[in-house]
């Protein structure tokens, strides 16, 4: 079965994330054979990966090499980019989420996404979290104010801003507008959180507040965040990936890959030869 605990099948070609046994995890994603196309031009080419339920799951690598790229692959974002087409497949619960058919807002609503730069709504702050409730057709004030709380509570952000939950978010500190994202975000409960650089806008203490917060969150959600920081994805991941011109080069615990890369470009990169 699909969602039990399955190892990645050991191959030798390159994308195969070959050395990294799961079989101990449970599966949030499975990538199998996955080509992304821009145009013409091939960006992804043919990863195979597992990304295990409930941990943080980290991709690094130079620029370019595609690791928004692979990331906004897991709630088609990518369907927004002309010109762009996949082959291969994701499952998330068994499912292809590139079958036809499947439902896309409902898939972004369980596979979630927060951006480099904050973007709150010129809304009130408990207006944004409640937001994805209320396109979802739910108007109990009673649920939506629970719900606002509990969002807010579990972005750490409750104590900070209880006592004006109806003034504009924009007046919010850049740190504070992420992790507010962060609880719209997990406000409609998403099996997995998509993280694209989410700190790099920010200051280092409000870069640290997000990065404790990444660690209580992993054992409700499924983490999956692009770093350019390479501290940053050896403090808050259980798994990092590393990406090279679109190919999946290593794939291991992160303890590992930082310590004993099997890889020669792996090693290159992260003792800064290269990126
Ligand atoms: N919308 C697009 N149209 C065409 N090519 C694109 C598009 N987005 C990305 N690419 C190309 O795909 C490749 C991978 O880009 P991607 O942004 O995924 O890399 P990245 O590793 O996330 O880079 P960075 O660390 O700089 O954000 C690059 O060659 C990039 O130029």
């Amino acid at each position: 079965m699909r969602n039990e605990a399955q190892a990645i099948p050991i191959r030798t070609d390159i994308n195969s994330a070959a050395y990294l046994d799961l079989s101990h995890e449970k599966v949030a994603l499975q990538v199998e054979q996955l080509k992304l196309f821009y145009g013409d031009k091939e960006a992804l080419h043919g990863i195979n990966m597992t990304i295990p339920k409930h941990r943080v799951t980290a991709f690094i690598g130079p620029s370019g090499c595609g690791k928004s790229t692979l990331l906004r692959c897991f709630n088609r974002m990518n369907d927004l980019v002309e010109g762009c087409r996949i082959e291969g497949r994701i499952l998330l619960d068994e499912a292809n989420i590139y079958e036809r058919g499947v439902e896309v807002a409902e898939l972004r609503r369980r596979v979630g996404m927060v951006f480099q730069k904050p973007n709150p709504f010129p809304k009130t702050i408990y207006e944004n979290v409640a937001y994805g409730l209320r396109i979802q057709g739910i108007n109990k004030k009673r649920l939506i104010d629970d719900t606002v709380e509990w969002a807010l509570r579990s972005a750490a952000l409750w104590d900070e801003v209880h006592d004006r939950l109806h003034e504009s978010a924009l007046g919010l500190s850049g740190g504070q507008q992420q992790r507010l994202v962060i609880a719209r975000t997990i406000a409609v409960r998403p099996e997995v959180l998509l993280l694209d650089e989410p700190a790099s806008a920010l200051d280092p203490i409000s870069t640290l507040k997000i990065e404790e917060l990444i660690h209580e969150l992993k054992d409700r959600f499924t983490i999956v965040i692009v770093t350019h920081n390479m501290q940053q994805a050896a403090r808050v991941s259980d798994y990092t990936a590393f990406l090279y011109m679109g190919d999946l080069v290593e794939y291991d615990t992160t303890d590992t890959l930082f310590t004993n890369p099997r890889q020669k470009k792996t090693e290159d990169y992260i003792t800064g030869r290269y990126g």
